[in-house]
């Protein structure tokens, strides 16, 4: 049985991932602090170490250097805030295997364990090992099951049919689409049904990226380029080689990183800030905004050149109140998700339940819809998740 250690302060985020891992026919122990860490680290001799980036007493950086000053090649997976891609590149570079990010979904942790695992112990022992676990309790894993899934409404049949003639070209797309419509699904649908899919999906969320270090995040940087820039570090374009860079909330880039953004579309190379080595990048671009550029370009705010340069192809998401028909096979599907997190049985929502969602108007689309079912799953003692249960604004 492979040993998994995790370490977090964190109480609930220890007990959900060690049931978890648990059920998943791992040995786990736990460890609040990073100085218990390093304590069970010698005494468990684990196989995987699972960390979080802030622990009490040391940092994810240092924790990493402890640990690779004792066992070289365990490999180490950090947990790091959604918007912490600096910590996030920083952790790679100092030799943890992978990092997965706040919220925490248990199949992707699952995924990442298993391809840490495989990287050391090699494929037969990792796939006689998927053959012990496909019990009948580990038939409801999602290891099996997409991501994403899209729907049978008119709306979402458009949209498929989009992703499906975009996918497998190289063409820079725009997607617009409100707050929690899934852009950032249809962007990694698109990666995975193009020829980059074994390639990274890196995603940057522009509005939550400073603007003095937006273009340090895309390009990287040399040691010392400037005031805090004591490592030197990798940009994302470097990080998504062959595969797909999705911009989020596009719009949001400093006028200056813009024109360098181009100047790297035009030219496919990237210059690190403060070097001057040049070096090829072959990256597909797929942006989203909730607004159309178009009419930021006219404004001023984003620079037309750049515009037409992602505007090769656009789609719209449509919202989920537009997606009426659809709405039942999301929440279905959220559960069936949650269910597996939490260990439940929920069977399905009342009839209530489901009219109360079909006539709600979810203006944070199907983001909230996850959210109400998760929570309403967490509250609900029935077999079906009733009307009671359901925290809507
Ligand atoms: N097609 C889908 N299938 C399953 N889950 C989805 C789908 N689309 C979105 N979600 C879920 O809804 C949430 C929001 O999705 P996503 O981040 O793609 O939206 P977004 O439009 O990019 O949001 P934002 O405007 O805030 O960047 C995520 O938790 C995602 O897992």
């Amino acid at each position: 049985m492979e040993k998994i250690l995790i370490i977090d302060d964190d109480a609930d985020v220890c007990l959900l991932l060690d049931r978890f891992l648990k059920r998943q026919s791992y040995e786990v122990e736990v460890a609040s602090s990073g100085k218990l860490g390093m304590e069970k680290l010698m005494a468990f001799k684990p196989d995987l170490i699972l960390s979080d980036f802030k622990l009490g007493d040391m940092n994810g950086a240092d924790l990493l250097t402890n640990v690779k000053s004792k066992f070289p090649n365990l490999p180490v997976i950090i947990i790091t805030g959604y918007s912490d891609i600096k910590v996030a590149i920083e952790v790679l570079k100092n030799g943890a295997f992978d990092y997965v990010t706040k919220p925490l979904f248990p199949d992707e942790i699952l995924d990442t364990i298993k391809k840490a695992l495989k990287s050391v112990s090699g494929s037969v022992k990792t796939e006689a090992k998927e053959e012990k676990v496909e019990t009948e309790k580990s038939k409801k894993t999602k290891k099996d099951k997409p991501k994403y899934i899209f729907g049978k409404s008119f709306a979402s049949k458009n949209l498929v049919n989009q992703i499906n003639v975009v996918a497998p070209t190289d063409f820079s797309v725009i997607i617009y689409g409100e707050s929690g419509s899934g852009k950032e699904a249809v962007a990694n649908e698109i990666h995975l049904q193009s020829k980059r899919k074994n390639k990274p999906f890196v995603a940057m969320d522009c509005g939550a990226v400073s603007k003095e270090l937006a273009g340090s995040e895309l390009f990287g940087h040399e040691k010392g380029s400037f005031t805090g820039a004591i490592n030197d570090k990798v940009g994302l374009f470097e990080l998504a080689d062959g595969g797909t860079l999705f911009l989020d909330e596009v719009g949001n880039l400093p006028y200056d990183i813009q024109v360098s953004l181009l100047r790297v579309v035009q030219e496919r190379r990237i210059k690190k800030i403060g070097g001057n080595k040049e070096k090829d990048v072959d990256v597909r671009i797929i942006v989203a905004s909730n607004t159309k550029l178009i009419n930021a370009a006219k404004e001023g705010k984003f620079r037309e050149d750049l515009y037409y340069r992602f505007n090769e192809f656009e789609i719209e998401v449509p919202p989920l109140r537009d997606r009426e028909n659809d709405i039942m096979m999301y929440a279905e599907f959220m559960l069936e998700n949650v269910n597996v997190d939490l260990d439940k049985d929920i069977k399905g929502f009342s009839d209530e339940v489901v009219e109360v969602f079909k006539s709600y108007p979810w203006h944070g689309n199907i983001r909230e819809l996850k959210n109400v079912v998760r929570r309403a799953a967490l509250l609900s003692q029935a077999e079906i998740i009733k009307v009671a249960t359901c925290r809507m604004n």
